[in-house]
C-alpha cells in the first residue's frame, strides 16, 4: 500500500495528472487502475492557486509584496538605464512592466509569453517596483526628488560592493513557486531591452506555505525566530511609520509608497555556530527555541528592557540585538523587515556564502532603518556575527490604479 502512494504521488508529482494517465496507459496494471480511477487533473492547491492584487485600494494604496506575507522565493533585481534612454522612455517601460505584472500576478499569460509558467497558478506573485536617487537626474527628474528621499550614509561595519548595490531602478519579485518567480523575473527583463539593464540580482527564499503544522513567525539561516517585534497592521502608527502621508509642499507622486533599504548581509555561520546557546540567546536578547524574549514570557510577551535576573545583571543584556534595535533606543524609529534568506554556495575555504537579503520598509529612512543602524553599527552584539556587503535604498510608490501603470504619478505629473 506505502508503495503504491509512493509510485503515485511521484508520477503525479513528475508529469502531473494529465501526464501520468498517458504513461500509465502502457504500464502496469495496478498503476493502470490509478489512473482509470482519477482521470481527472487534480485542482491546484491552495499554494498555486493564491493570488494577490496588483492594484491598490483606497485604505492600502501601496504596492503588492511589502505588507503580503513573505513568499517561499524572491528575486531582487536593480537596473540602469541605457546611455540616452530618457523620460519618456522610462515611461514607456514602467508601462510594459505594470502591464505584464499584473498579468502574471492574476495567472495570466503576458505578451509575447515563454509559457515557462504556463501549468502553474498566480502561486502569490507580487511584482514591487521603485526608483534609485539616480533615476531621477537620469531622466531629468531632479525637481520630483522627495526631501525624505536621504542617500544612506556610510557605517563604519560596512564592506560593501558598489556592483551590488544602488540601482536606476529596483524590482522585488516575491513569489510561493520559484518557476512561478523565475518566469516573472525573465518576463520583466525582457521588456526591458534597450531601455535597461541589469545592474544586479539575487536570490532568496523564505520558508514554504504549509511547512510548518501552523503559522509561525519564520526563522532565518541563524536558526532565529525573526520578524516577531515587527509592526504590525493594529498598532496606531503602522501606516504612518511604514507610508508616505501626503503634506503640503510634499511629492504627491509618492503619497501611499514607501522606501525600501535592501542589504545583502552575510552571516559568519561558522564563528555562530560555534557559540553556546545561552550566548547566542544573549546576543539577540530572545530565547532560540522559542524566540521569547530573555525578559520573560513567550514570543509575543512585550520585551521588559529594565527587567534585572537574580544575579542584578540586565535580563536583556545592555548589547544585546533587540534592545540595540529597538524603538525605545532609537527615538521611536520603525521599520518593516521583510527579509529573504540567500545561499550562494560556499567560498573556496568552505564558508558559507549565506544570510539575509535584508529588506526594511519605512515613510522615511532617516526616521527607520539609517537611524537604527547608526545605533547597531556601534553597539550590537551580533554585529561580530554578520558583515553588510551590499546597500541600496528605493522610492517605492503606491500601486498603479486600474488602467494605469507604476510611477505614473512621477513620470506623468
Ligand atoms: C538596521 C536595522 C536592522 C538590521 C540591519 C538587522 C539585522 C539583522 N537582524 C537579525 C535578527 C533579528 N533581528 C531581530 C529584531 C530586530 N531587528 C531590527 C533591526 C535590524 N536588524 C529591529 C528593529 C528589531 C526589533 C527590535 C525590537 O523592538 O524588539 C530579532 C528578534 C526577533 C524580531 O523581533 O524580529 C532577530 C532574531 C539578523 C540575523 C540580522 C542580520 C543578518
Ligand atoms: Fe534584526
Amino acid at each position: 500500500m506505502g508503495d503504491q502512494n509512493i509510485t503515485r504521488r511521484r508520477l503525479l508529482g513528475t508529469a502531473g495528472a494529465a501526464g501520468a494517465a498517458g504513461v500509465l496507459a502502457g504500464g502496469a496494471g495496478g498503476a493502470a487502475g490509478y489512473a482509470a480511477a482519477d482521470p481527472a487533473p487534480a485542482a491546484l492547491t491552495s499554494v498555486g492557486a493564491d493570488a494577490v492584487a496588483f492594484h491598490g485600494t483606497a485604505a492600502a494604496p501601496q504596492q503588492a509584496g511589502i505588507t503580503t506575507p513573505a513568499q517561499a522565493v524572491a528575486h531582487l533585481v536593480a537596473f540602469d538605464l541605457a546611455a540616452g534612454a530618457d523620460r519618456a522612455r522610462a515611461a514607456a517601460l514602467l508601462r510594459r512592466w505594470s502591464r505584464a505584472a499584473e498579468a502574471m500576478t492574476a495567472g495570466r499569460a503576458p505578451d509575447d509569453d515563454d509559457q515557462v509558467a504556463l501549468d502553474a497558478g498566480p502561486s502569490s506573485l507580487t511584482v514591487t517596483f521603485g526608483f534609485g536617487r539616480s533615476f531621477f537626474s537620469r531622466t531629468g527628474l531632479t525637481s520630483r526628488l522627495p526631501a525624505d528621499f536621504t542617500p544612506i550614509p556610510p557605517f563604519s561595519s560596512d564592506a560593501l560592493d558598489p556592483a551590488r548595490g544602488g540601482g536606476d531602478l529596483w524590482i522585488q519579485i516575491g513569489a510561493d513557486d520559484p518557476l512561478v518567480a523565475f518566469h516573472a523575473l525573465r518576463v520583466l527583463q525582457r521588456a526591458a531591452a534597450g531601455t535597461a539593464a541589469v545592474r544586479w540580482q539575487m536570490n532568496g527564499f523564505s520558508r514554504t506555505p504549509g511547512a510548518t503544522a501552523k503559522p509561525r513567525t519564520v526563522r532565518n539561516l541563524m536558526g532565529q525566530v525573526d520578524g516577531t517585534n515587527n509592526p504590525k497592521p493594529a498598532d496606531h502608527d503602522f501606516r504612518s511609520a511604514l507610508f508616505v502621508a501626503g503634506r503640503p509642499g510634499g511629492q504627491a507622486w509618492m503619497n501611499g509608497g514607501s522606501y525600501a533599504v535592501v542589504r545583502r548581509i552575510r552571516m559568519l555561520l561558522d564563528p555562530w555556530e560555534q557559540q553556546p546557546l545561552a550566548r547566542q540567546e544573549a546576543v539577540i536578547g530572545r530565547r532560540k527555541s522559542d524566540g521569547a524574549p530573555l525578559s520573560g514570557g513567550t514570543e509575543s510577551t512585550p520585551v521588559d528592557l529594565d527587567r534585572m535576573d537574580r544575579d542584578g545583571t540586565l535580563a536583556v543584556a545592555g548589547d544585546a540585538h533587540i534592545r540595540v534595535a529597538a524603538a525605545q533606543s532609537n527615538d521611536g524609529a520603525k521599520m518593516l523587515r521583510r527579509p529573504f534568506s540567500f545561499h550562494d554556495g560556499f567560498d573556496p575555504d568552505g564558508t558559507p556564502d549565506a544570510g539575509l537579503l535584508f529588506v526594511a520598509w519605512q515613510a522615511a529612512p532617516l526616521n527607520g532603518f539609517i537611524k537604527v543602524q547608526r545605533k547597531l553599527d556601534s553597539a550590537d552584539a551580533l554585529s561580530r556575527f554578520i558583515r553588510h556587503e551590499s546597500s541600496a535604498l528605493f522610492a517605492v510608490p503606491p500601486a498603479a490604479r486600474p488602467g494605469e501603470y507604476v510611477g505614473q504619478g512621477l513620470l506623468e505629473g
